[in-house]
């Protein structure tokens, strides 16, 4: 088993009240089916299969490592995982042969908690080979053992914390749940002639998707007992639990967006899925902690008004640290309000890092510099100096596809807002 990065160990909260609770959406979703208030929550582990060659992509890259704006399909699914921070390990299943690949990708996008096993020649095998690194009697395993354990095919990336949640929160009741979306086509059976020997009632069906959550032990045991027949054929954990563990798993209506990437379309319809998210997550930047700062005003608007938006705001901005994990979390969209200067250089700063990042080129980075200037206090031309750099320096930085603009809002106190607007974006 590979050597695990260091990184914290965050877990499940206890009593759903720690700093880590979910967001309130998340939990406003699962608190009902949450265990009463108080009691521990369970240690959570994820085992996410990636040993596949994808024959139905049609690619000789493994779709889990074919690029989506840049970036292998893997890495969004474990992005997704590693913003659940009480999933506190996560083992991924890759060949031998893929291996130096996928810890490349962990290095390259930070990812953490992430440990790597062998893939095996099946799915389920892989899955197995993932739950024997977490079981305890695993030799010198870094890993400890979860209450429970989230299987989730690294070829869905559109993962969310509430559904997680919601079968992890199952899984404790239950023994074992996973996700279930509506049938998109009638299921048939075919005779051994090829004719149709009976349909199966679509409405009375259900597609299992994941994730899926189970006890560790429940799942772990029903590997251990499996038939190499199921190993070899077999594509479902649920059935694994209640054949070899007699648990009829709790059945949990999954979201539009928990499908698989199998085939080529899948790979584009993913692409147009992550750029419609991608274009809703703004990242303000403010230069105070003032709560009256205009920043704290956009965002409370931004958030009201645009209600799919992601505003993610950062106190204090620009120092490396806050600027390296503001980049880091891949959002293409900034708006920096500077009301306590003009200094252009904490833009060149951030423009600098983004050109340094893993961010795609194929997919434009916006960033809007706001700023807020009394020129009474300040000679206007001498302001104006400072922020005309920004027009050169968006012609630079639009090369690489990094559309830069300022503007800059002067307001005399006995009057109100005069607004100048600095070249940078192209003249919509
Ligand atoms: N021996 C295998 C086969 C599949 N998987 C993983 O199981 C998930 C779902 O399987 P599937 O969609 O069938 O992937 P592939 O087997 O790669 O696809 P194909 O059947 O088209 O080859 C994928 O994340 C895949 O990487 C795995 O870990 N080990
Ligand atoms: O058969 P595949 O390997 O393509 O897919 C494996 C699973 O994703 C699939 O069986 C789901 O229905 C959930 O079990």
């Amino acid at each position: 088993m590979e050597p695990r990065p260091a990184a914290p160990r965050p877990r499940l909260c206890d009593s759903l009240g720690a700093d880590q609770t979910p967001s309130a959406s998340t939990l406003n979703a699962a608190r009902a089916e949450a265990r009463p208030a108080g009691r521990r929550a369970p240690a959570v582990a994820a085992v996410l299969p990636a040993g596949g060659s994808g024959e139905r992509m049609g690619v000789p890259t493994p779709k889990q490592f074919c690029p989506v704006l840049e970036r292998p399909l893997i890495s969004y699914t474990l992005q997704a995982l590693e913003r659940v921070c009480w999933i506190k390990d996560i083992v991924v299943a890759v060949t031998g042969e893929n291996m130096e690949a996928m810890k490349g990708i962990i290095q390259k996008y930070q990812h953490q908690r992430i440990s790597l096993v062998e893939a095996g020649v099946t799915r389920h095998r892989s899955i197995f080979n993932g739950l024997k690194a977490l079981a305890e009697d695993q030799p010198d395993s870094k890993l400890s053992k979860p209450e429970v354990v989230i299987i989730h095919d690294a070829v869905r990336p559109f993962v969310e914390e509430d559904v997680l949640l919601k079968v992890v929160t199952a899984a404790k009741e239950y023994g074992a749940a996973g996700a279930i979306r509506p049938l998109v086509s009638t299921v048939i059976s075919p005779s051994a002639d090829g004719c149709l020997d009976h349909s199966l009632e679509r409405a009375r069906h259900r597609a299992s998707e994941m994730p899926q959550a189970f006890l560790f032990d429940v799942i772990y045991e029903a590997y251990q007992q499996c038939s190499d027949y199921d190993l070899e054929f077999g594509t479902e954990c649920l059935q694994l639990a209640l054949k070899y563990g007699h648990i009829k798993a709790k059945l949990v209506e999954g979201s539009p967006d928990l499908w698989k990437v199998t085939y080529k379309r899948d790979l584009y319809a993913a692409e147009s899925i992550i750029k419609e998210r991608i274009s809703q997550h703004i990242c303000l930047i403010m230069d105070t902690k003032d709560e009256n700062h205009v920043g704290h005003r956009l965002e409370e608007v931004l958030k009201d008004e645009l209600n799919h938006v992601k505003v993610t705001s950062r106190l204090p901005c620009h120092t490396g640290r806050d600027l390296d994990q503001i980049v880091s979390e891949q959002c293409y969209s900034y708006v920096c309000v500077n009301v306590m200067t003009s200094d252009f250089e904490e833009i060149r700063k951030l423009v600098n890092m983004l050109e340094e990042s893993n961010l795609s080129i194929l997919y434009p980075v916006v960033v809007i510099s706001v700023y807020f200037l009394d020129y009474k206090s300040v000679p206007f031309d001498q302001k104006m100096e400072n922020l005309m750099q920004i027009r050169e320096y968006a012609k630079e930085v639009k090369k690489r596809n990094i559309l830069l603009c300022g503007l800059l809002i002067y307001y005399p106190q006995e009057q109100y807002l005069a607004v100048q607007y600095l070249e940078g974006l192209p003249h919509a």
